[in-house]
C-alpha cells in the first residue's frame, strides 16, 4: 500500500475545500457551545459598529444642523457606551476563540499522534520522521492560529460587510449600487486567485516538512557525518532544502500579499464614487449631508472588513493547506488491521507459512512461495547471506508486514485474525538494533508487559531471579535503576541488546525471535544468554537469526534464506556448505 504522504499530496490536491471544511467542522463540533457564544458576541459587536454611523448621520441632520447641543451630547454619550460595549464583546470573543484554538490544537495533536501509533511499519518506511514532526507541530499550529485569531474576525467581517451592504442599498438603491460595484471585481479577483494561493502555501508547508526532515536526518547521523568528514555534503543538502524553503516562502508571501493592495485600491475607488455621486444627489436635493456622512461611514464599514477579509483569506488558505496535510494522516487506514483472515486454511504447527510471497514495494519479490513450519518447543535457525531475506521472514512471523500472497498461520489460525495484543503476547522479537526509551532499566524491561505492570522492585527482582536473568542484570552498575537515555550512547549496543533480551524473556512468549540478538555481545555473556534460553519453558519456540554459526549449534532445524527462497539446510555442516558455495543475494 502506498503510504507516501508526499505522493498522496499530489493525488489529493484536487480535493474540494468544501469537503475539507466539512471534516474540519466535524472535528470542532465538541466546541459547539463556545463557538455559538463567540458567534453571538461577534454579532453584537458587528451590530453595534453598524448602528454607529446611522446614529451619527441622525445626530448631524437632527441636532447639529438645528444647533440643539444637548441632543449632540446625549448621542455622543450613547455612542461612547456603544463603543465600550463593542470593545467588551470584541475581547470576550478573542478570549473564547483563543481557548477553542488551543483545545483544538491539543485534540488534533493527540489525534495525529494516536493515528501514527496505529499505522504499520511500511508507513514509517515511506515517510521521513522530520516531515511527520512538522505536520504534528507546525501544521496544527497554523490551524490553531486561524481558529484563535481569524475565524471570528472572519465571521465578524462578513456580518459587518453584509450589514453595511444592506444599509447602503436600503437608504438609497442607486448610490448603494454604485458604492458596491467595485466589490464585484474583488469577488471575481479572489475566486480566480484563491486556488493559486492555496497551492503556493501547500508547496511552502511541504518544503518546511522537507527542511525539518533534513535537520532530523543529519542530527541522527552526526557521528557518521563527522567520522566520514562529510559535513560539506550535509551542509550542501541542508542548503538546498533551506533554499527550496526560502523560494517557496517567498512564493507564498507574494501570493498571500496580493489581495491587500488590490482590495485597498478598489475600496478607495468606492469612497470616491460615493463622494462624487453623493454630492451630486445633495446638489439636486435628493440627499442630506447627514446621510452622506453615514454613507461614507458605511462604505468604510463595507470595504474595511473586506480588506481585512483579504488578510484573513490568506490565513484561511494557509489553514486549509495545513488541514489537507493533517487530514492525509488522519484519513489513512492501517492495512494491518485485525480481520477474519483466510479461515479455510488451518495448521497444527505453532507457526506456519503457506505459499507466502512478499515484496516491500511491488517492484521486487523478496520472498517467493515460502512454505515452512515451526513447532512448539523447538529451536530454529535462519541463516543466509546479507540481504538474503532473514529479517523480512522474521518480520512476517511477527506481522510487521502482511504477506503479499499466501497465509501465515499462528496457533493454527490466520495470523491476521489475532488482535495486536494477543499476537504480541505470543510472539517476542528482539531486533537487530533494539530501541530503548528514556527511563530506567526497569521501565525498559517492563515495557508493554501488562502482566507485571504494577510490580514492586522486590517482586521484580524475584521474577528476574526465577527467569535466570540475575547475571544479566548484574552487568548494569545500578541494576534495575540504571538510567537509560533513548537514542544516546550512554550504554553500549551490547547492553541495549541485553535489556531487549530481558524484556522479551520476561514476556514469556510462545515464540521468540532473536534477530542477530547476540551480534554485539562478548562470548562469555553470549554463553550466559544461551543458558538462559535453554532454561526457557520447554514450550517456547525459538527462531534465531545469526551470522555466527556457533550460536545456532543447538538448533533443531536450520533454514537457509536467500534470493527469495527458504530451504531446509539439514545439519550445521550442510548450512555452512550452502553459505560457502557462494549462494549470495544478487
Ligand atoms: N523496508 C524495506 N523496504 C524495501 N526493501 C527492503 C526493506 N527492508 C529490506 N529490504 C530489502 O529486502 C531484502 C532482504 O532484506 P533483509 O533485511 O530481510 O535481509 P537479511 O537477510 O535480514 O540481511 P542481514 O543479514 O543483512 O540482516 C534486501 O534486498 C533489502 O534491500
Amino acid at each position: 500500500m502506498n503510504y507516501n504522504l508526499n505522493e498522496l499530496t499530489s493525488l489529493q490536491e484536487k480535493q474540494s475545500t468544501y469537503k475539507a471544511l466539512k471534516r474540519l467542522i466535524r472535528l470542532i463540533s465538541a466546541e459547539r457551545k463556545n463557538l455559538w457564544l463567540a458567534l453571538v458576541t461577534i454579532l453584537v459587536n458587528s451590530g453595534l459598529l453598524l448602528l454607529a454611523p446611522l446614529l451619527i448621520g441622525y445626530t448631524i441632520d437632527t441636532y447639529i444642523r438645528t444647533k440643539q447641543f444637548h441632543g449632540v451630547l446625549l448621542f455622543a454619550g450613547i455612542l461612547l457606551v456603544m463603543y465600550l460595549m463593542a470593545m467588551f464583546t470584541g475581547y470576550t470573543q478573542t478570549k473564547l476563540m483563543g481557548g477553542v484554538g488551543q483545545r483544538m490544537l491539543y485534540t488534533l495533536r493527540n489525534a495525529i499522534f494516536n493515528k501514527l501509533q496505529e499505522l504499520p511499519v511500511s508507513f514509517f518506511n515511506q515517510n521521513k520522521a522530520g516531515d511527520l514532526i512538522s505536520r504534528v507541530n507546525n501544521d496544527t499550529d497554523k490551524l490553531n492560529q486561524f481558529f484563535s485569531q481569524s475565524l471570528m474576525q472572519f465571521i465578524g467581517s462578513i456580518v459587518t460587510m453584509i450589514g453595511a451592504g444592506v444599509f447602503l442599498l436600503s437608504i438609497n438603491l442607486e448610490l448603494g449600487s454604485a458604492a458596491l460595484s467595485p466589490a464585484v471585481l474583488i469577488v471575481l479577483f479572489t475566486m480566480l486567485l484563491s486556488p493559486w494561493v492555496k497551492r503556493k502555501n501547500a508547496r511552502n508547508l511541504k518544503s518546511v516538512g522537507g527542511l525539518s526532515a533534513e535537520i532530523q536526518e543529519s542530527l541522527n547521523n552526526f557521528k557518521v557525518i563527522i567520522a566520514f568528514n562529510r559535513r560539506d555534503y550535509f551542509r550542501k543538502r541542508f542548503d538546498e532544502a533551506n533554499k527550496e524553503n526560502y523560494k517557496t516562502a517567498i512564493g507564498a508571501g507574494v501570493a498571500n500579499n496580493i489581495f491587500v493592495p488590490v482590495y485597498g485600491l478598489l475600496s478607495s475607488v468606492a469612497q470616491l464614487i460615493v463622494l462624487l455621486f453623493g454630492i451630486y444627489l445633495i446638489s439636486i436635493g435628493n440627499f442630506s449631508l447627514g446621510l452622506l456622512v453615514s454613507y461614507i461611514s458605511y462604505t468604510t464599514n463595507f470595504y474595511n472588513p473586506l480588506r481585512q477579509l483579504a488578510a484573513l483569506w490568506t490565513s484561511f488558505q494557509v489553514a486549509m493547506a495545513s488541514w489537507d496535510r493533517i487530514s492525509q494522516i488522519l484519513l489513512l487506514e492501517s492495512d494491518l488491521k485485525q480481520t477474519a483472515g483466510d479461515q479455510s486454511i488451518t495448521s497444527d504447527a505453532l507457526l506456519e507459512f503457506k505459499n507466502v510471497h512478499f515484496s516491500y514495494d511491488d517492484s521486487k519479490e523478496i520472498l517467493h512461495n515460502i512454505n515452512l513450519r515451526f513447532d512448539k518447543g523447538k529451536t530454529y535457525a535462519l541463516i543466509g547471506p546479507t540481504g538474503g531475506g532473514k529479517t523480512t521472514t522474521a518480520s512476517l512471523i511477527s506481522r510487521l508486514y502482511d504477506a503479499t500472497k499466501g497465509t501465515v498461520l499462528l496457533n493454527g489460525k490466520d495470523i491476521r485474525s489475532f488482535s495486536a495484543e494477543e499476537r504480541t503476547q505470543k510472539i517476542g522479537f528482539i531486533l537487530q538494533e533494539p530501541f530503548l526509551f528514556t527511563g530506567t532499566v526497569k521501565d525498559n524491561i517492563l515495557y508493554g508487559n501488562s502482566q507485571y505492570k504494577d510490580v514492586s522492585d522486590q517482586e521484580l527482582k524475584k521474577i528476574i531471579e526465577d527467569a535466570n536473568l540475575n547475571a544479566l542484570l548484574a552487568i548494569f552498575d545500578e541494576g534495575l535503576n540504571t538510567q537509560v537515555t533513548s537514542g544516546s550512547d550512554s550504554i553500549s549496543l551490547g547492553q541495549k541488546q541485553l535489556i531487549a533480551f530481558m524484556r522479551a524473556v520476561l514476556r514469556n512468549p510462545e515464540l521468540l525471535i532473536l534477530d542477530e540478538a547476540t551480534a554485539n555481545i562478548d562470548t562469555i555473556t553470549e554463553q550466559l544468554l544461551g543458558n538462559i534460553l535453554n532454561k526457557l519453558s520447554k514450550e517456547t519456540t525459538l527462531v534465531i537469526i545469526a551470522h555466527r554459526l556457533n550460536t545456532i549449534e543447538n538448533a533443531d532445524e536450520i533454514y537457509f534464506v536467500n534470493e527469495g527462497q527458504v530451504q531446509k539446510a539439514g545439519t550445521l555442516n550442510d548450512a555452512l556448505d550452502m553459505l560457502l558455495k557462494g549462494k549470495r543475494a544478487s
